[in-house]
């Protein structure tokens, strides 16, 4: 059976914006791309969305041209059908009722595909769980509808309410949050929800690209979920050198050896074994902004399904609109955060820290991040890496928003290999010391 949607709304909607840009705006407040049936018109509705944002018109000659540059033209049918979308909507004065018969037929969709799972669920859990599940699914589903005249009565939340939405949250922690894999850190972040960003601020040189790469191997590896790995820094065929030297606990000669077959190695060949056998997705494209980032983790969604984290390796390699670096900074934090929030996904973002920091050195602060207060401020938990006189490597909890912060984590690693062995809690050199230094023999 075809699912209810109506490409005559959707037609009129996007003839509407080209007709009024101003149109956006209020389409924008009341629809979801994915509320959008026809994948077509996703491409051209997130297009139109681009422009807006970069402030520029919505008109024939720039949709082509951005269609274009996200190679989604000719797959949209062209300029030709750009020009039929203007041409079939006589004028934009009924755009709002046109969301609301997109937005009826996508909520339609929902409910049906909600009912689907919920039907495979009854066999195999306990029967209040799924009632309760499927209560807290169905009210966020209908708030979507309600949500068209931008307030709802559902908005309202009464204890018994808030209490479902609890017992839901909790119920999904495990399935839903995403978790570093070392038991200490994840007792104090109790992990990293769908909607929250990590944010991990650190020294250069200090192992953090080789820690996103631990934990979304981790976490792919316990959930069975793909992650996507986003390097705009190094190249993919880097990533998996170093996937398997983390997966395998080889050195990176060793890899590299491997391949060209000019030794064979078995920590090598366990790497491939071991991560070969589950999805870590890498996008090595460089200077991506949040908006293609976005993009293509809308269709890693639609390719892979579910996705465990979304990791971004580093912010200071990113595009954004803005003169100075405190405006970009600013800007991709927001559009960050908004990502993580519309695609409910975890986000674990890196950040290099500024030269202030750097050149003073020592024990991490939360300013320390490059680009000023606004990294915290996208931020739900921050992490800082930093080195004490000693070389020890050390994990500091900066911004938890679970829980309490300042708390110091001593990391163990094997910096051949790249794999970080664990965590424990960091005692200074100098309480070391004293501490050896009472024991009689
Ligand atoms: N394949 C490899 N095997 C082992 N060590 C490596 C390998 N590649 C790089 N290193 C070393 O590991 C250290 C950490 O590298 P990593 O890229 O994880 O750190 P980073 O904090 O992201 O660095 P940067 O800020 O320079 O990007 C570096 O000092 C580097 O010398």
């Amino acid at each position: 059976m075809i699912p209810p949607h109506s490409l005559e709304a959707e037609m009129s909607i996007l003839g509407s914006i080209f007709l009024e840009n101003n149109c956006i705006k209020k389409v924008s407040g009341a629809l979801d791309t994915l509320d959008l049936y026809r994948e077509s018109h996703r491409k051209i509705y997130r297009a139109m969305l681009d422009l807006h944002r970069q402030k520029s018109p919505i008109d024939l000659v720039s949709m082509a041209e951005q269609l274009k540059a996200d190679g989604a033209l000719e797959e949209i049918g062209g300029a030709a059908y750009l020009a039929v979308l203007v041409d079939y909507t006589p004028t934009s004065a009924n755009v709002a009722h046109y969301c609301r018969i997109v937005k009826e037929k996508s909520v339609a969709r929902q409910v049906a595909t909600f009912a689907a799972e919920l039907a495979d669920k009854v066999y195999g859990e306990n029967p209040s769980e799924v009632l309760s599940v499927a209560k807290a699914r169905l009210q966020e589903i209908a708030g979507g509808l309600d949500g068209m005249n931008g307030v709802s009565a559902s908005d309202l939340l009464s204890f018994d309410h808030r209490q479902d939405q609890y017992r839901h949250f909790v119920e999904n922690i495990d399935r839903e949050r995403f978790k570093t894999s070392f038991p200490l850190l994840d007792s104090y972040i109790r992990g990293v929800a769908p909607g929250e960003v990590l944010t991990l601020a650190a020294y250069s040189g200090t192992f953090k690209t080789a820690f996103l790469q631990n934990i979304l191997l981790r976490g792919a590896e316990a959930t069975g979920l793909y992650h996507l790995f986003f390097s705009l820094e190094m190249p993919a065929p880097k990533v998996f050198e170093r996937e398997l030297q983390i997966q395998g606990g080889a050195t990176g000669r060793d890899v590299e050896y491997h391949y060209r077959g000019h030794r064979d190695s078995a920590s090598v060949q366990a790497g491939v074994d071991r991560a070969g056998s589950h999805g870590l997705i890498v996008c090595d494209k460089p200077r991506l902004s949040v908006e293609k980032i976005a993009r293509y983790t809308e269709i890693a969604l639609q390719k892979y399904g579910k996705l465990g984290a979304v990791g971004i390796d580093y912010l200071g390699l990113m595009q954004a609109p803005g003169k100075t670096l405190f405006e970009k900074v600013a800007h991709i934090s927001a559009e960050i955060k908004n990502m993580a929030k519309e695609l409910r996904v975890p986000v674990i973002l890196l950040s290099q820290i500024n030269r202030a920091a750097a050149t003073a050195g020592g024990e991490i602060e939360m300013h320390s991040a490059k680009g000023g207060g606004d990294v915290e401020a996208g931020a739900d938990f921050m992490l800082g890496f930093w080195r004490d006189k000693a070389d020890t490597l050390i994990c500091k909890v900066m911004k938890n928003r679970n829980g309490a912060a300042g708390m110091n984590l001593e990391v163990e690693i094997e910096r051949e290999t790249l794999q970080f062995i664990g965590m424990k809690p960091y005692k200074p050199e100098t309480q070391r010391q004293s501490r050896t230094q009472r024991i009689p023999f």
